[in-house]
């Protein structure tokens, strides 16, 4: 059995090569050969065919360990490698991310400790070549400690289950630790993240739909320090019906479209090998006075109306927006009111909200409270929006939504042009009384992949905005925050750049 060797990096840029045999196996040799991109194995054979051989890229690596052997007589050193490799491409199936994780074991001499020694040198080597993969400034620590918030009774109740087979295992073999809190009623969530010291933990998981996410952000924006706690990187885990978040990210972390298990396989992966990136967070202001964080959307109409609607649906899954959207579509209702907006390019380019935030300058008292987040943008509901603001003339509308994320929900792939979680750019849609049925259904339809922004749909309009005002004329039909009902009543809201953080994985330069 020959000796593991270092070589220089040249051209061939192979940091490492050795012999081994693979636990558990037949004991036969294996050429593992390590380069600055992936990790080659071979079997090695006496005869002059071929040896089968594949590669492990390093950038889908989640963890490298090394280890000896349990029993003292074993002198063999030991290298457990775990990886996400994205899976189905070739059947043309839904592409998605499963561990493998693969055990080797080393003896090239008659020393225990040497051959361990061996075994730890390639375990570093490959964890030091998997990290310069991933993005350039790690800002999380490499053992991770997350406080994962589970919602138990989320979509079909599997979340707990899923937790335990399809996360637990992953967050092991990347060396991760975690705190589970699964929560026992609504508002619970909330209330722990606004009154708990939090800096036990590097990131807030939520393995939930987005309505425990969105707990968890008006939480935090609830702390005396919400300035600081609001940076707390946020991560998600799809376990409920409504996964709009977990899809956006998985989608601006190089996946394509997933639900169920592939998407959250997605997710954990990203939650082990993503950083923190900017998140959008849009301040919301009704009319009584009430103020709501929002990461993901605000709707009136339609999609509201499926939403909350299809809950009687949830044995279904994500599966309920579709069923629920057909069932509506038959009884199509209008709404009155007026819809004004702040044109994304009118507004001056904002850089995230990171470290300086600006605080409100209260118009009603014209004092300064330096403890509340300032809405630059908007005036008070009882004035008149600003004039360089444009009110939509008609005012019968079938559905509105403001979305700023890239995904509506799993299958929902509503806003295609969103790139990442941080652009300070809310995408308005609005459909008015005249949409026909049919334009509705294409709309829908063209949704799932993301193709209904190359069609011409009439009487559907989207424009990018950074503020919008929105007053019922009649206090009728559902108004949803995130995906959770709220009182239908005149509100506004502005997006904040960047002001929270998610964990994801950037892509491009
Ligand atoms: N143990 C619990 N029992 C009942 N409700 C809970 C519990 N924990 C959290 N909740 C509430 O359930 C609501 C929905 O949760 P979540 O978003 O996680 O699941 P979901 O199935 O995707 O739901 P939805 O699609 O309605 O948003 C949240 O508003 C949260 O307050």
């Amino acid at each position: 059995m020959g000796d593991t060797q270092d070589s220089p990096s040249g051209p061939s840029e192979v940091i490492l090569c050795g012999t081994f045999t693979l636990v558990p196996g037949t004991g036969a040799p294996l050429s593992l050969i390590l380069t600055r991109k992936e990790l080659l194995i071979q079997t090695l054979s006496l005869d002059a065919q071929p040896s089968p051989h594949y590669s492990l890229a390093l950038a889908d690596c989640i963890g490298c360990r090394s280890f000896r052997g349990k029993d003292p007589t074993e002198l063999g050193g030991y290298l457990t490698a775990a990886f996400c490799p994205l899976r189905g491409e070739a059947l043309g199936k839904t592409i998605y991310r499963q561990r493998v994780s693969r055990t080797f074991r080393i003896e090239v001499s008659r020393d225990k400790e040497h051959n361990f020694n061996v075994a730890k040198t390639w375990a570093n080597r490959i964890w030091e070549m998997a990290e310069d993969q991933g993005p350039p400034s790690s800002i999380l620590p490499p053992s991770r400690r997350f406080l994962v918030l589970l919602n138990p009774f989320a979509g079909t109740g599997k979340a707990s289950g899923h937790f335990q087979t399809h996360v637990i295992p992953t967050l092991t073999e990347a060396n991760a630790t975690f705190t589970l809190l699964e929560t026992e009623r609504p508002k619970q969530a909330q209330e722990l993240v606004r009154d708990e010291d939090l800096s036990g933990w590097d990131a807030i998981v939520v393995m939930a739909g987005d309505g425990l996410l969105f707990e968890v952000v008006n939480g935090l924006m609830e702390r005396p320090d919400w300035a600081c706690a609001i940076k707390k990187p946020l991560a998600v885990l799809p376990g409920g019906s409504g996964n709009a978040l977990a899809a956006s990210v998985s989608y601006y972390s190089g996946h394509k479209q997933a639900s169920g298990t592939k998407l959250l396989n997605n997710c954990t992966f990203i939650l082990c090998k993503g950083q923190p990136v900017h998140l959008d967070l849009v301040s919301l202001t009704t009319s009584s006075g009430r103020r709501i964080f929002s990461f993901l959307s605000f709707a009136w109409g339609l999609i509201s109306d499926v939403d909350i609607e299809s809950e009687r649906y949830r044995f279904m899954g994500s599966a309920r927006f579709s069923f629920g959207t057909f069932v509506r579509l038959t009884a199509l209702r209008t709404y009155r009111g007026r819809l004004s907006y702040l044109p994304a390019r009118t507004s001056p380019d904002s850089t995230p909200e990171s470290d300086s935030h600006r605080h409100n300058l209260n118009s009603s008292t014209d004092t300064v409270n330096p403890n509340v987040l300032e809405d630059s943008l908007l005036v008070p509901l009882n004035e008149p929006v600003p004039p360089h603001w444009t009110t939509v003339t008609e005012d019968q509308f079938v559905l509105v939504l403001l979305l700023y994320q890239s995904h509506l929900g799993a299958d929902l792939f509503t806003a295609p042009m969103v790139q990442s979680p941080g652009e300070g750019v809310m995408q308005l849609f609005y459909a008015t009384s005249r949409i026909s049925r049919a334009s509705l259904l294409k709309l829908f339809l063209g949704m799932e992949k993301g193709s209904h922004m190359g069609e011409s749909i009439p009487h559907i309009t989207n424009v990018p905005v950074t503020a919008f005002r929105l007053e019922p004329l009649e206090n009728v039909g559902i108004m949803t925050v995130d995906g959770e009902s709220i009182p239908c009543c005149s509100l506004q809201g502005q997006i904040h750049k960047g002001l929270g953080r998610i964990i994801s994985i950037p892509q491009g330069p």
